[in-house]
C-alpha cells in the first residue's frame, strides 16, 4: 500500500481499527476487492491516478458498511420516523429502495431514481450508508414480538439533559464519506425515496479528521484536544466479535446496536483548564495520547502504578480509568464518533461537542455498566452535558441483491 493510499483509509475519531488496503483507481470505478473484517476495500480500475474519492467500500457484505471503517472526515446522521398508514409493507419497500440507492452510490455509481448529480465528478470517497431499527419501529409494523431484549430503552443516568425531540425515532441513518457533497448527496437522495413513508424526526452533522491532513496516519483527536480512539477493542482480539456484534435473535445475528449520544462539551470551562490538569481528568497526555502511567499512545495503561510521591499515575476519577473493561465487570464497546459544531449559543460558548456512537452486541454488557459509572464517577462529566440519545438494532449486512432487515420483514 503506498503512503497516499494508507493516509486515505487511516482517520478520524475512532481510528486504531484494523485497516485494509485501498488500491489505485479512478473516481466512481467500481468496486474490485473487499476485505470484510477489516472493513475496507479495494477499487479495482487499473492504471489511474490514485485518488482520496476513489477509495470505495462495498455495501453488501456480512457486516454493514460503517461499522468497522475508519470513521471518515464527514457524517450526516438522519432518523426518521415511519408515516402511520407505512406499515410493514411500506418499511419493506423502503428498505429494498434505500439498499439499492446506498450499494449504487458506495461503488460510485448514480442512484436509479431522484439522483440530482450533485456528486457526479466525485468517487465514492469511502461512503459508507448504515441502518437501524429503533424500539419504536417494530409496534408501528406489528413486529412487537420480535424485537429484541437487547433494544430495550437505555436507563436515565444521573445528569441527563436529554432533549427528546432530538433522541430516539425509528429508522436510523448513518451516512460516512470523506467529502461533504458525498454525503449531502446520499442524504438527499435517501430523502426523497422516503417521501410518503417516514418523515425526518432529527439529524445530526459530523466531523473527523481529513485522511491525509497528518503527516503519518495518527488517530483522530476530539474537539478538546484529546487523542481519542486509542483503547477500542482490535479487531485482531480473539473477543471482538463477541464484543461488537450480537448472536442473536435470529434476524439480528451479526448485527450490532448502535447507541448514539449527542454530549455538549463545556469548551469554555475546559479550554481554561491549564494541560497537567486536562492531562489527570483524561488520564492521558495531551500531546500524544500516551497513559500518564508511562510509555507511548499504545502502551496499556498501568492502572496499578503508583508515583514516587504515593498518588496514582492514572487518578482514581480519571476518565480511563472508570471507563476501563477492567472496572465494569469487562464491559466494552467500539467506539466510532464524530465531533459536531453548530456555532455558538446565545451565551456566546460554543455548541460543540461529540456525536457519540459506540457499536456492541448488547448495550447492557457495552455502554449502560460503563455510562453508569461515568455519570457518577468521572471527571470528564463537569465539562459534559449529554442532550440527545438513541439506541438502535442494526441488522446485518445484506448480500448481493438483498436488502437490510429483509429477515426479519419477509419471514
Ligand atoms: C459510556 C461510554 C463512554 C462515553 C459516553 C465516553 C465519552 C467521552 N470520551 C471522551 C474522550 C476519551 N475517551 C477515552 C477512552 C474511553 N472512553 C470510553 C467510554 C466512553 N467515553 C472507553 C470505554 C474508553 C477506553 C477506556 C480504556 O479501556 O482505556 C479516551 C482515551 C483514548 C482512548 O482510548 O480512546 C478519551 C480521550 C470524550 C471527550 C467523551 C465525551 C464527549
Ligand atoms: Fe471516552
Amino acid at each position: 500500500m503506498t503512503e497516499f493510499s494508507r493516509r486515505a483509509v487511516l482517520g478520524g475519531i475512532g481510528a486504531g481499527l484494523a485497516v485494509g488496503a485501498v488500491g489505485g483507481g479512478v473516481a466512481g470505478a467500481r468496486v474490485g476487492a473487499a476485505d470484510a473484517e477489516a472493513g475496507t476495500a479495494a477499487t479495482g480500475a487499473a492504471g489511474g491516478t490514485p485518488s482520496l474519492g476513489s477509495a470505495a467500500v462495498p455495501f453488501h457484505g456480512e457486516r454493514q458498511a460503517g461499522i468497522l471503517q475508519p470513521a471518515q472526515a464527514r457524517v450526516q446522521l438522519a432518523v426518521f420516523d415511519l408515516v402511520p398508514e407505512a406499515g410493514r409493507d411500506g418499511l419493506r419497500r423502503l428498505m429494498q429502495a434505500w439498499s439499492a440507492t446506498a450499494a449504487r452510490l458506495a461503488a460510485g455509481e448514480p442512484a436509479a431514481e431522484f439522483d440530482n448529480q450533485v456528486a457526479l465528478d466525485a468517487g465514492p470517497c469511502s461512503l459508507t450508508v448504515t441502518f437501524g431499527f429503533g424500539a419504536s419501529l417494530f409496534d408501528k409494523t406489528g413486529l412487537a414480538a420480535r424485537r429484541p431484549e437487547a433494544l430495550s430503552p437505555l436507563p436515565d443516568f444521573p445528569g441527563d439533559a436529554l432533549d427528546r425531540a432530538r433522541s430516539d425515532g425509528d429508522l436510523w441513518v448513518q451516512i460516512g464519506a470523506d467529502d461533504a457533497l458525498v454525503v449531502f448527496h446520499a442524504l438527499r437522495t435517501l430523502q426523497r425515496q422516503a417521501s410518503g413513508t417516514a418523515v425526518l424526526r432529527w439529524q445530526a452533522t459530523g466531523f473527523g479528521r481529513t485522511p491525509g491532513a497528518t503527516e503519518r496516519p495518527m488517530t483522530g483527536r476530539n474537539l478538546m484536544g484529546q487523542v481519542d480512539g486509542t483503547n477500542n477493542p482490535k479487531p485482531s482480539s480473539p473477543d471482538f466479535a463477541r464484543t461488537v456484534f450480537a448472536d442473536g435473535p435470529d434476524w439480528m445475528t451479526g448485527g450490532s446496536y448502535a447507541v448514539y449520544r449527542r454530549i455538549r462539551m463545556l469548551l469554555d470551562n475546559w479550554d481554561n483548564l491549564p494541560t497537567d490538569r486536562q492531562e489527570r481528568v483524561i488520564g492521558r497526555r495531551k500531546s500524544d495520547g500516551a497513559p500518564l502511567s508511562g510509555g507511548t499512545e499504545t502502551t496499556p495503561v498501568d492502572l496499578a502504578k503508583v508515583n514516587p510521591d504515593g498518588t496514582l499515575a492514572v487518578a482514581a476519577d480519571a476518565h480511563v480509568r472508570v471507563a476501563a473493561p477492567s472496572g465494569n465487570g469487562g464491559a466494552a464497546m467500539l467506539r466510532r464518533g464524530f465531533s459536531y459544531q453548530d456555532g455558538l449559543l446565545p451565551d456566546g460558548s460554543p455548541d460543540a461537542g461529540l456525536l457519540f456512537i459506540a457499536f456492541q452486541a448488547d448495550p447492557a454488557r457495552g455502554f449502560v455498566p460503563v455510562q453508569r459509572r461515568l455519570a457518577r464517577g468521572d471527571s470528564l462529566s463537569r465539562f459534559l452535558r449529554h442532550e440527545a440519545s438513541g439506541l438502535y438494532a442494526v441488522p446485518p449486512g445484506a448480500p448481493e441483491g438483498g436488502y437490510v432487515g429483509q429477515p426479519l420483514l419477509e419471514s
